[in-house]
């Protein structure tokens, strides 16, 4: 089972601030970087990680976690055409997919993922998404529709919400904005830890 708290940074920096305080499970969701720059900032954030004993999920960039030996790799629908799925398990990455629809979601469980992500949830500012709002309810099927796969709920969520997510049926709650656009982030995340301890 993975941890119920699963924030999502674009910067090892956060990841400086975010482990001291205690978290566990924690993704760089890092775009448009040119590919040294890329492969140093996942380098740093596995040194930190390690250092911390927290697992690091690095999000779209399978061959750098392939190359820079990481545990978990998270892929969109679009990312998994063109990941190589034997080389990524080869590797022995765990592996979290993004779902949206029934049509997703059959082809997530497919490659018999770790976790599954249902989102938005609640509306998101992070990105343009072609889904709106979920609903929690949407959970609650996605739990029992995922048969024992750990669910993630994210899109929208924040230290208030993670309860409601928590109760519908997600395993964990993943989170960007709550945290990141809060005036005191480090505050925030201990009250995340509260609420999902
Ligand atoms: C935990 C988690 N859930 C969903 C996503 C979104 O992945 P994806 O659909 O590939 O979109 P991008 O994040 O790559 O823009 C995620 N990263 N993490
Ligand atoms: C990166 C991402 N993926 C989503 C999905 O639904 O697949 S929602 C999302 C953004 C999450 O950010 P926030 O917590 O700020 O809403
Ligand atoms: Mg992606």
């Amino acid at each position: 089972m993975i941890p119920r708290f699963y924030p999502i940074f674009d910067h090892p920096d956060w990841l400086r601030r975010a482990l001291p305080l205690g978290v566990k499970f924690v993704q760089l969701r890092i775009k448009d970087q040119p590919q040294d720059r890329l492969r140093e900032m996942l380098a740093e954030g596995r040194d930190l990680c390690r250092a911390h004993g927290a697992q690091l999920v690095v999000n779209d960039h399978w061959q750098l976690a392939i190359e820079l030996g990481f545990d978990w790799l998270h892929l969109g629908q679009e990312d998994l055409e063109s990941a190589d799925l034997m080389a990524i398990r080869g590797a022995g990455l765990k592996l979290g997919v993004s779902t949206h629809d029934e049509a997703e979601l059959d082809r997530a469980l497919t490659v018999i993922p770790d976790y599954i992500a249902l989102g938005p949830v609640w509306p998101t500012i992070l990105k343009k998404m072609k889904w709106h709002q979920q609903g929690v309810e949407k959970l609650t099927e996605w739990k029992r529709l995922c048969a024992g796969v750990p669910l993630v709920a994210i899109g929208g969520l924040s230290v208030e919400r993670a309860p409601l997510a928590l109760a519908a049926g997600a395993d964990c709650v993943s989170v960007v904005t709550d945290i990141t656009l809060n005036a005191d982030p480090e505050a925030r995340i201990g009250q995340w830890l509260e609420a999902t301890a």
